[in-house]
C-alpha cells in the first residue's frame, strides 16, 4: 500500500437505499472497515436530486421502505397511501441517524475511475479536497438505475434565456407561480409534474413526444384502521416474496392495471388493445376539449412502465389538468420542435411557444449510464465498457466476468419490481457471497464466470420474450430512449419470488456461475 493511501474493506458507491443498506449490513453485520461516498451533498440518492413539484413514489407507502427494522415498520409514520419526496428523503435521513451510518460517509465525493490489482481496487475520487486515491477490496456499486439525467440534444438549447431545469436535477428553488412554463416529457415523472403545477402556473405547454396510458394512483390519508392492518400484517407482508410483489403491484394503480386485472396484458396483444381501448375512452370522458383529448390518446401498444398519476377525486389527476384554460399540449409527432430559441420554443409548424421556464422531463439514462462515465478496468486491463460491447449484461445483475469483488446492486438484467425489496436481496447475497467466500480464503476472489453470466442472459431473454414491452418505441426499459444507445434488454423479468429461488439454486449448487473463490489470478492493470 502507497504512504498516506486510505485503505478499506468495502468501498461503496452511492448513498441512496442501496448504498445506506450496503454500509449498514457490510460494517455493522458483517464488520467490514467500510467507506461509502456519494457525489452528492448528502444521504437520499434518488430523493436527493429529485425535489421538482409533485415528486413521489408510486409504490405503496407501505413497501416503499426497508423491511429490516421491524420497530420502523410499525411505528416509522406516513401520512398518505403513496410517499412523497420530503418524505422519503426524511425516512432514509432518519435511518442513517439510527444506526449512525454518516460517521463513514463522504459526501459530494465522485468516483472517476479504479483499476484491480490482482488482490484489490485502486480507486480514484474527486471530492472537495481534490483528486485521491483509496484501495479497497470489495467495492460495491449503489449507483442506482434511474440516476444519470438525459438531457435531449436539442438545436438551440443552449441559447435558451429562460431557466432550465431537468427533473432529476431540481434546483429547489425554482419558483413556477405566475410563470409561462414548457414541459418536455411526460413519462412518469413528466405527468407528476403537470398534475402538480398545472393550477400554479400562468401557462403550462406540455411538449409531449409520447401519449401515456395513464391510471390515477387513488392516492388518499392513510386511516389508523388501515395501518393497524399493516402493522398486524407485516411479516407475512414481507416475508411472502411474491406476496410483496403481487400487493405491490397491485395497489400501485398503473401496475395493477397492467399486472393486476387481466395478467396476459403485457403478453397478448387483443388483452392488451382491451386495456387500452378502456383507457381511451376514459381519456374521452375526462378531457372536455376533444382536441387535446385526441392529442392525449395512445394508439401504440401499452407496454412502457405502467404510469400512475395524482388524486382523481380531488381534480388533479393528469388528464385533468388539460380542462384548464391555461394548460395546452403539443403532439410533437405532428408538429415536431424545430429548435429551442433564447425566448422559448419554435415548433416546425413556425410558432414561437414563449417561455419564462422550460422543464426537461425527459428521463434518464438509465441501468448502465452511470457506469459508463467511469473508467472502470478488470483483469488485464478490460474496461466495462468492453465487457459491454455487444449490451450490458451480468449474473444476477450483480457481477461480471474478469471484475472481481466487484458488486453492483440493481445493474443490468437486475429484476424489474419494487426497488427497495431488490435492493434488499441484492445487499444480502452480496453479504452472504463475501461470508461465504472469506471462509474459504483469506483473500477471496469472488467472480462470476463467462458461462455463469450467459446463462442468466439467456434466462432473462426467455423470461422476456413473450412481452408486448418490446414492441413500446422508445422505451428505456430495453435501452431505446437514448440516441446510440444498445437496445437490448436490460431487466430479469421473473418478479421477486423467482430472483430469490435463482439465488437459493445458486447457493444449493454450490456456486455454479463463480470461479472457486479461493483461486487467486495474476493480472496488470491500467488506470
Ligand atoms: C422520480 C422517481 C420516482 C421513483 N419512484 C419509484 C417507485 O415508486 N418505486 C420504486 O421501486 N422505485 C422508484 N424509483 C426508482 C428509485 O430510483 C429507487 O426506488 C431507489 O431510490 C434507488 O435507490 P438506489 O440507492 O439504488 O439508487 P439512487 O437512489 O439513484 O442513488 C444512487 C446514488 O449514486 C450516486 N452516484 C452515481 N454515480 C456516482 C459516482 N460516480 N460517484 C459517487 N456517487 C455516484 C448518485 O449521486 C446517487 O445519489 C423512482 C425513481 C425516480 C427518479
Amino acid at each position: 500500500m502507497a504512504a498516506g493511501e486510505e485503505h478499506y474493506d468495502a468501498l461503496i458507491v452511492g448513498a441512496g437505499f442501496a448504498g445506506i443498506y450496503s454500509l449498514k449490513t457490510l460494517r455493522d453485520d458483517l464488520g467490514l472497515k467500510c467507506l461509502c461516498i456519494d457525489q452528492a451533498g448528502d444521504v437520499g440518492g434518488t430523493w436527493y436530486w429529485n425535489l421538482y413539484p409533485g415528486a413521489m413514489s408510486d409504490t405503496e407507502s407501505y413497501v416503499y421502505r426497508y423491511s429490516w427494522d421491524k420497530d420502523d415498520l410499525a411505528t416509522y409514520p406516513w401520512k398518505e397511501h403513496y410517499v412523497k419526496q420530503p418524505e422519503v428523503l426524511g425516512y432514509l435521513r432518519h435511518v442513517v441517524e439510527k444506526y449512525d451510518l454518516r460517521r463513514d460517509m463522504r459526501f459530494e465525493t465522485r468516483l472517476v475511475g479504479m483499476e484491480w490489482d490482482g488482490t484489490g481496487w485502486r480507486v480514484r475520487m474527486q471530492g472537495r479536497d481534490g483528486e485521491r486515491v483509496v484501495r479497497a477490496r470489495y467495492v460495491v456499486m449503489g449507483l442506482g438505475l434511474l440516476s444519470k439525467q438525459n438531457v435531449p440534444d436539442i438545436r438551440g438549447i443552449d441559447g435558451f434565456e429562460g431557466e432550465m431545469a431537468h427533473t432529476g436535477k431540481w434546483p429547489g428553488d425554482l419558483a413556477l407561480e405566475g410563470k409561462r412554463v414548457g414541459i418536455i416529457g411526460s413519462g412518469s415523472t413528466g405527468i407528476q409534474v403537470i398534475s402538480e403545477i398545472g393550477r400554479k402556473v400562468k401557462t403550462l405547454t406540455c411538449f409531449q413526444r409520447h401519449p401515456q396510458y395513464s391510471v390515477p394512483s387513488g392516492d388518499r390519508k392513510v386511516t389508523t384502521e388501515y395501518r393497524q392492518w399493516v402493522n398486524e400484517n407485516y411479516d407475512e407482508i414481507w416475508n411472502t416474496r411474491q406476496r410483496i410483489f403481487q400487493e405491490n403491484w397491485d395497489k400501485g394503480n398503473g401496475f395493477r392495471f397492467m399486472f393486476g386485472t387481466f395478467n396476459d396484458i403485457s403478453t397478448d396483444a387483443e388483452a392488451n388493445e382491451g386495456a387500452c381501448e378502456f383507457i381511451r375512452s376514459k381519456i374521452d370522458e375526462i378531457v372536455k376539449d376533444p382536441e387535446k383529448a385526441r392529442k392525449l390518446k395512445p394508439h401504440d401498444v401499452y407496454a412502457r412502465r405502467p404510469l400512475c398519476d395524482g388524486n382523481a377525486s380531488s381534480g388533479q389527476s393528469y388528464f385533468e389538468q388539460f380542462n384548464r384554460p391555461n394548460v395546452d399540449i403539443v403532439d410533437l409527432k405532428e408538429t415536431p420542435i424545430d429548435q429551442i430559441e433564447a425566448k422559448g420554443i419554435r415548433t416546425g409548424d413556425g410558432h414561437l411557444h414563449e417561455l419564462d421556464v422550460l422543464i426537461l422531463a425527459t428521463g434518464f439514462d438509465a441501468v448502465e449510464g452511470n457506469y459508463n462515465r467511469m473508467r472502470i478496468h478488470g483483469r488485464e486491463g478490460k474496461t466495462l465498457k468492453d465487457a459491454w460491447n455487444d449490451g450490458p449484461t451480468s449474473l444476477f445483475g450483480v457481477h461480471v466476468p474478469d471484475f472481481p469483488n466487484f458488486f453492483m446492486i440493481n445493474g443490468p438484467l437486475g429484476a424489474f419490481t419494487n426497488q427497495p425489496p431488490a435492493i434488499e436481496a441484492q445487499v444480502a447475497w452480496i453479504a452472504s457471497i463475501i461470508q461465504e467466500a472469506e471462509r474459504s480464503s483469506s483473500s477471496p476472489v469472488i467472480e462470476a464466470t463467462k458461462e455463469g453470466q450467459e446463462g442468466w442472459s439467456e434466462l432473462c431473454e426467455k423470461l422476456a420474450a413473450d412481452s408486448l414491452f418490446w414492441k413500446a418505441e422508445d422505451n428505456w426499459i430495453f435501452g431505446a430512449n437514448i440516441p446510440g444507445k444498445k437496445r437490448c434488454l436490460r431487466f430479469y423479468f421473473g418478479g421477486m419470488s423467482g430472483f430469490h429461488e435463482e439465488l437459493r439454486k445458486c447457493v444449493a449448487n454450490h456456486y455454479p456461475g463463480f470461479i472457486p473463490f479461493a483461486q487467486e489470478h495474476a493480472t496488470t492493470a491500467k488506470m
